[in-house]
């Protein structure tokens, strides 16, 4: 009988700072982040079928069904499990609520990705761990195996070396300015700063609420946000105007700008008087920080 797998949610992470630390041989950056989950993301919705099929149900403009991270990430895991077991038949429905931006910063494709892995190692019972997964997912994008790593992190490498890391417990006002940022593009910037001094783990202000919170709001920049918010004056504007409330900043390589609030009613208020701002491309939306992938109990085995 089919299997479902209703409403699982593809949460959105920002990078509360970013430093570009060095360059690998192969012309990849080398990066310092703290990943953060939110409570907010995509939604994708599973359905197993015992025919083989993996299909994207839903239409998504821009992204052809053979392309998206969905469709690659389950049929990599199909392939994956072939090499264990007869997975032939194994197929797979799924639909998706896609809510966050592309080229948003916000790990969107990513996430759908990670949420993909998981959902389907556990509906068709592929058993692999979580090691495992990561080490599939990175081969999709450089941010899939944090999402599968499940806890907020410190992360080296290009984003495959994680640690955990405990964050406050802060709200977030996100605005999106309504551009797609083109990541390859800031990356290869002539300006981009690439020589950021490298921290240890230790040095992030990991503080519960109410300690160090405001230390760790301010921590770092993010390297990528000059060279963006100059060949996207929308970027600098968002950031201006999300300024005024705190420290105001861009995540991964953007589009996306962020503000942390002590709570729900200060996100509120931020988030009312953005929507008055009279900007009509932007959109903008608050979210709570959480702790973990709201999918991670489906992993229990960490061999
Ligand atoms: C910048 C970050 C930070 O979380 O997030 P996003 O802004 O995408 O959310 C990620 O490292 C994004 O990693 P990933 O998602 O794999 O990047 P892609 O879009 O595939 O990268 C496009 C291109 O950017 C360059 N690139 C990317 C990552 C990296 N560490 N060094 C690079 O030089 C490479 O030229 C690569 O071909
Ligand atoms: N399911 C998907 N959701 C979003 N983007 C996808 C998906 N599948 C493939 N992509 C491609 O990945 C690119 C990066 O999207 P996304 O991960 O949302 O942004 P970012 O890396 O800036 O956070 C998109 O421009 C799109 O072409």
């Amino acid at each position: 009988m089919n299997q479902r797998l209703d409403n699982c949610l593809a949460p959105a992470k920002l990078n509360l700072f970013l430093h570009v630390v060095g360059r690998r041989a192969d012309g990849y950056h080398l990066l310092q982040t703290v990943f953060q989950l939110l409570d907010h993301g995509d939604l994708l919705h599973f359905e197993t079928r015992a025919d083989g099929l993996i299909r994207r149900v839903t239409d998504v403009p821009g992204v052809p069904e053979s392309s998206d991270l969905i469709v690659r990430a389950a049929t990599l895991l199909r392939s994956a499990a072939a090499e264990r077991m007869d997975a032939s038949r194994l197929g797979a429905d799924i639909a998706i609520d896609k809510r966050l931006p592309m080229g948003g910063g916000l790990g969107g494709g990513s996430s759908d990705a990670a949420t993909t892995l998981m959902a389907l190692n556990h509906l068709w019972q592929t058993g692999f761990s979580r090691q495992e997964l990561m080490a599939l997912g990175l081969q999709l994008g450089a941010d899939v195996p944090f999402f599968i790593f499940g806890r907020n992190a410190f992360a080296e490498g290009v984003g495959e070396e994680l640690a955990p890391v405990d964050t406050p417990r802060d709200w977030y006002v996100v605005i999106e300015p309504g551009i797609s940022v083109p990541t390859p593009q800031i990356f290869c910037s002539p300006e981009l700063t690439r020589d950021s001094k490298p921290i240890r783990i230790t040095d992030f202000p990991s503080a519960p609420r109410n300690s160090a919170a405001t230390n760790s709001r301010r921590f770092g920049k993010n390297d990528l946000q000059e060279v963006a918010a100059k060949l996207f004056p929308q970027i600098d504007e968002c950031i201006t105007w999300l300024g005024r409330f705190g420290d105001a900043r861009m995540t991964g390589s953007g589009a996306c700008v962020f503000c942390a609030f002590d709570d729900e009613q200060q996100a509120d208020q931020a988030l009312q008087a953005v929507r008055t701002a009279g900007r009509e491309n932007w959109k903008a939306w608050k979210a709570s920080a959480i702790e973990r992938h709201p999918l991670s109990h489906l992993l229990q085995i960490e061999h």
